[in-house]
């Protein structure tokens, strides 16, 4: 007899009459059928595999029993990519990614750094002679790397960091050295227990010069014992807010020599006898930072996919309070207040994926022209990148924990997914570049725009600045005009705070230092504007039927609004908003809310996101959450038995105490 599939009744009439074909917006994601296909493919190839799911929930387990659990499953995965359905690249894509790797990489992957930044680092950095010689051995897995540039010292400032290369022109080596405790690297995942291998950014002293920061090869450990190489201090940070299994670690060199041949050399050499031949660009060194940068933007919308889906189903099975008096509990959902917290964070996860996509696009056409020697998108794409990597990462960790909190009290458990759903996004806030460095970083590069007149084509508006009639036209079309009249009046603003800051005497750092405030505005303008023509000209752009065309379009309106009703002093500083323009968005907002409300559902189920990627008994598919919350606290090891033995060792003595 066939089982009968649990479907809560809620979530059943949610799903029916569905007004748009739920398939061709999950192909839209993936960027087409075949993608979808390859992506199921893969999916069930990792997910069936019963060596890979966790015997007993991570949680129980020690720290170090964590790290070891985890360490096993990644080597499975490993294993498991030379049969992959979908090919090397892409699964190792998916695997290091928010989505499936995490699935199974719950507290996160030990040899993450090896995919996500040392191999970059050894194609981005290194001469065809060095790629030959170590990226075969990367690939194989005959080596396991990280890219070690953070200090215990320091992280933004690179110009800061200690970690010392001294080229040696006698023995033509270089030797590396930890001058004090502040310059050991300090955090760079993988290399607390598990790389063998490091790409080491130090500070380059050739000829009695310091030739500032450049990448180095640097073997940490030995290949057949793991034991750590002499000279080499290597150890684990201990536990973090999350990641836990990610082996962040902390190194030290004392004295440890080196070829002269480590030193990657695409983009500045160091002769045998000591000169050095600098790069085009000072700053192609940092170019590894510029790529995760780009990939950041996705990851994190992935996890924001996550958490709208989970909170969105669960928010339609979950019954509470009253709505009309004497009926039944509505949905929550049905709230315009949980509408108010689920569907802007909905939009966004669309708004997010087509602007990282078109910075994807931008960082392959800007890549492939500087592997020609062309240097003219380089700084286009330096602010664009970190623009939308502290945009993308600050606002979905926002919107995660906007999640989180509309699922009340089962949003609080572990086994929701919340908290490591957070832990991930939220640390991208921290990494890859500090966001309110970032955030300076932009500004710096619109404030040269605007005074120049000069930039890239993400700045153009600042150069071409649209003439005519300040009117308030709220078609998605004319909303755009409004962004780019905002993010032109903040880049002023700010330039107006500079020009009076050195009126009044202060030397140009001060200036800048005094106007931080003005100017992290202005580069997070910029950074909106081009999110939301992203939505809009992507839409405009793409071949969709009337159904999906009509709710992504509500999304987008919805979206591009709530942002408008969010920074309203922006709008009304530098657009020429009238309250009653405030009034009329405010009113269309809130129509749209009630317009996507019945097809909240239905847009998550597109995300085509299964229950183990989801991992949380709130999000299931079928909505047989109560049920699944149970199954989950059994597993607790306090349950056991009934009575745990520290009741007779503790609480017994004291019950009979009589204190
Ligand atoms: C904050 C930074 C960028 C400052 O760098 P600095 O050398 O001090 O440069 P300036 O601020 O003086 O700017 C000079 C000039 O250079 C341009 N520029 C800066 N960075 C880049 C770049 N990456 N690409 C191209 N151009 C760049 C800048 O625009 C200026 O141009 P002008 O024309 O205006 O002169 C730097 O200190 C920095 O990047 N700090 C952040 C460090 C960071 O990101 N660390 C990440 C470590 S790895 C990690 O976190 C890994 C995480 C694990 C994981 O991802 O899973
Ligand atoms: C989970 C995780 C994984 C990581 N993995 C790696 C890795 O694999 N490899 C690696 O090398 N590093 C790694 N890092 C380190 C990370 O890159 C740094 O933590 C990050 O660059 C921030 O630097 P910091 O920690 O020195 O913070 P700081 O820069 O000291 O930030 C402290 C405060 O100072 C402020 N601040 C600093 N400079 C300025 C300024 N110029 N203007 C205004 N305010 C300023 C910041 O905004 C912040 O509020 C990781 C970090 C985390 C959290």
């Amino acid at each position: 007899m066939t089982k009968e599939i649990y479907e809560n009744p809620d979530l059943k009439k949610e799903r029916q009459n569905c007004p748009f074909n739920k398939e061709e917006i999950t192909n839209f994601l993936d960027g087409g059928k075949e993608k979808t296909t390859e992506r199921r493919q893969l999916e069930t190839y990792i997910l069936s595999d019963e060596q890979l799911k966790d015997a007993v929930p991570m949680e129980y387990l020690s720290h170090a029993d964590k790290y070891a659990e985890e360490l096993r499953k990644s080597c499975l995965l490993m294993h498991k990519l030379a049969d992959s359905p979908a090919g090397q690249v892409q699964t190792l894509r998916a695997l290091m990614g928010a989505g499936l790797g995490s699935a199974i990489l719950k507290e996160g992957n030990p040899i993450a750094l090896h995919y996500v930044m040392f191999i970059p680092a050894l194609m981005g950095q290194g001469t065809v002679e060095q790629q030959a010689k170590w990226l075969e051995k990367a690939y194989n897995l005959n080596i396991i790397g990280t890219y070690a540039q953070t200090e215990l010292g320091h992280g933004t400032f690179l110009r800061g960091l200690e970690t010392k290369a001294t080229y040696d022109p006698v023995t033509k080596e270089f030797v590396l050295e930890s001058p004090s405790l502040t310059a050991y690297k300090w955090w760079p995942g993988s290399l607390g227990k598990t790389a063998n291998y490091a790409v080491v950014m130090a500070q380059l002293y050739t000829k009695g010069k310091c030739e500032g920061i450049h990448p180095f090869m640097v073997q940490l450990r030995d290949e057949e014992t793991h034991e750590p190489l002499p000279g080499i201090l290597v150890g684990e940070i201990g536990p973090k807010l999350g990641m836990n299994t990610n082996d962040n670690g902390y190194l030290g060199f004392d004295k440890v020599r080196i070829p002269r041949e480590q030193l990657l050399m695409k983009h500045s050499q160091v002769l045998e006898d000591g000169t050095y031949v600098k790069p085009t660009n000072s700053k192609l060194s940092y170019g590894t930072m510029v790529f995760v940068r780009v990939v950041v933007c996705q990851d994190v919308t992935v996890n924001l996919r996550k958490a709208v889906t989970i909170a969105t189903r669960y928010s339609c099975v979950r019954r509470q309070s009253e709505l009309k008096p004497g009926d039944r509990e509505p949905q929550v959902m049905d709230y315009q207040a949980q509408q108010h917290k689920l569907l802007p964070p909905l939009a966004a996860t669309f708004g997010f994926q087509l602007a990282a996509d078109h910075l994807w696009n931008l960082y392959n056409t800007a890549n492939n022209s500087m592997e020609q020697g062309d240097m003219e998108l380089l700084p286009d794409l330096h602010g664009l990148s970190c623009a939308l990597k502290a945009l993308c990462s600050s606002e979905a960790a926002n919107f995660v924990e906007t999640c989180r909190q509309s699922c009340g009290g089962h949003g609080y458990m572990s086994c929701s997914n919340f908290p490591r759903i957070y832990g991930q996004v939220t640390a991208a806030i921290t990494y890859e570049g500090e966001n309110t460095v970032l955030w300076l970083q932009v500004a710096r590069y619109l404030v040269k725009t605007r005074k120049e007149k000069s930039g890239g084509l993400s700045v153009k508006y600042l150069i071409d600045e649209e003439k005519g009639p300040r009117t308030v036209d709220t078609t998605p079309e004319g909303i755009v005009k409004l962004y780019r009249r905002v993010a032109v009046g903040l880049v002023d603003i700010a330039i107006a705070e500079l020009e009076n800051n050195s009126r009044k005497g202060y030397a140009p750092h001060d200036a800048w230092n005094h106007a931080a405030v003005h100017l992290i505005k202005a580069a997070q303008a910029h950074a909106r504007l081009f999110v939301v023509e992203s939505f809009v000209d992507s839409l405009k752009g793409s071949r969709l039927s009337a159904p999906v065309r009509a709710i992504l379009s509500q999304l987008c309106e919805l979206f591009i609004i709530y942002w408008i009703l969010d920074r309203s002093g922006d709008f009304f500083l530098c657009a020429n908003l009238k309250k009653e323009d405030l009034l009329q968005l405010n009113s269309k907002y809130v129509q749209l809310l009630a317009a996507i409300r019945p097809q909240a559902v239905n847009i998550v189920d597109s995300f085509d996101l299964r229950d183990e990627i989801l991992g949380s008994p709130l999000g299931c598919w079928d909505g047989n959450v109560y049920q699944r919350l149970f199954d989950e606290a059994a597993k607790s090891p306090l349950n056991q038995k009934n009575v745990h033995e520290s009741f007779h060792k503790y609480l017994k003595p004291l019950l009979k105490s009589n204190l």
